[in-house]
């Protein structure tokens, strides 16, 4: 057993050398937030990849919590391609959720596995910019990441903290905006240089038919996932999450990933494995 354990670092040491030191930003939502077990497992690999001089930061969504919230105030939830339709009452909901609840309990667990972590949202020193988002029409207080100050990033990261952003941003007038948490997370990749960008989801990656789960795509171009998008191959929350693969690699991120946060350990075998998992964009 000593010997297996020592032969999986061993294994795991040219995977260390090319990412120590670099920025990689994951994108934590679905299933790996809500199942107790799988939510350490995710802290204690995001505690390893700070351990072994990897620069984690964590963006968070939290959707199915800001449904269950808005139905207990008798809201009903509504999406439009993806983005949740946000009136004034509904911002203040996903502002408590996802600042106040979800962004302090991941940090209380990060921190519980002997990390210090610092809990933020977009607003916290102007981090996230937005202006009104109708791409899709009207649907609210919905952002688009217009521009990132990341210098409270790096203050966090030299000093040895891993940050953990909720998506909600600031418009120029003082507004919160309700920026979908892949988006937000795809900004903060290219702002940062970062080397990866990994949206953590509930599906295995993305599928070239939903219906068939033998059609998982390993690999594609940004101007292939467009051209997916376009044809409606892709529809619901994936739509967020393939637009944000794009525009981190059109805006200078080597490589971005959809992997399956319900595989224990998703983060380390995308990391640390040659294959790696789920859908690469690049
Ligand atoms: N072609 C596709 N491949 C994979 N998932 C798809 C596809 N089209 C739509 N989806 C949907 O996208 C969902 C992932 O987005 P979402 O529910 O927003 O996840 P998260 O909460 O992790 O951000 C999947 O659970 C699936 O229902
Ligand atoms: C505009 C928009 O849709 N914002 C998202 C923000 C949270 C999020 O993205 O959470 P998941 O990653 O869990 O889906 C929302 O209100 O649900």
């Amino acid at each position: 057993m000593p010997e297996q354990i020592a032969a999986t670092l061993i294994q795991a040491l040219p995977y260390i050398r090319i990412f120590a030191g670099k920025t990689i930003v994951i994108k934590y939502g679905g299933n790996a937030m809500i199942d107790e077990e799988l939510k350490k497992a995710v802290m204690r690999d995001l505690v390893l990849m700070r351990l072994v001089g990897i620069n984690p930061i964590l963006v968070h969504g939290g959707g199915p919590e800001i449904n269950e919230a808005m139905k207990k105030l008798g809201k009903e939830p509504e999406f439009v391609a993806g983005r949740r339709v946000t009136d004034a009452e509904t911002m203040e909901i996903v502002e408590m959720v996802l600042t106040g609840k979800t962004n302090k309990s991941i940090v209380a667990h990060l921190n519980g596995e002997g990390v210090q972590a610092v809990g933020l949202s977009g607003k916290d020193a102007n981090l996230l910019i937005a202006t009104k988002d109708t791409d899709n029409g009207d649907i609210g207080f919905v952002g688009k990441i217009a521009h990132v100050n990341p210098e409270i990033i790096h203050t966090l990261t030299n000093g040895g903290y891993i940050p953990v952003i909720s998506s909600v941003a600031v418009g120029a007038d003082g507004q919160a905006y309700n920026v979908n948490a892949d988006t937000a997370a795809a900004a903060l990749a290219a702002a940062l240089h970062a080397e990866k960008l990994i949206l953590m989801t509930d599906v295995e990656g993305l599928y070239r038919d939903f219906s068939d789960k033998s059609s998982l795509v390993s690999e594609l171009t940004a101007s292939e996932a467009r051209q997916w998008i376009a044809d409606g191959i892709v529809d619901k929350g994936m739509i967020p999450k393939l637009e944000a693969c794009a525009s981190a690699v059109e805006d200078g991120v080597p490589r971005a990933h959809i992997i399956d946060g319900r595989r224990a350990h998703a983060l380390l075998i995308e990391l640390f494995t040659d294959t790696g998992i789920g859908t690469m964009v690049r």
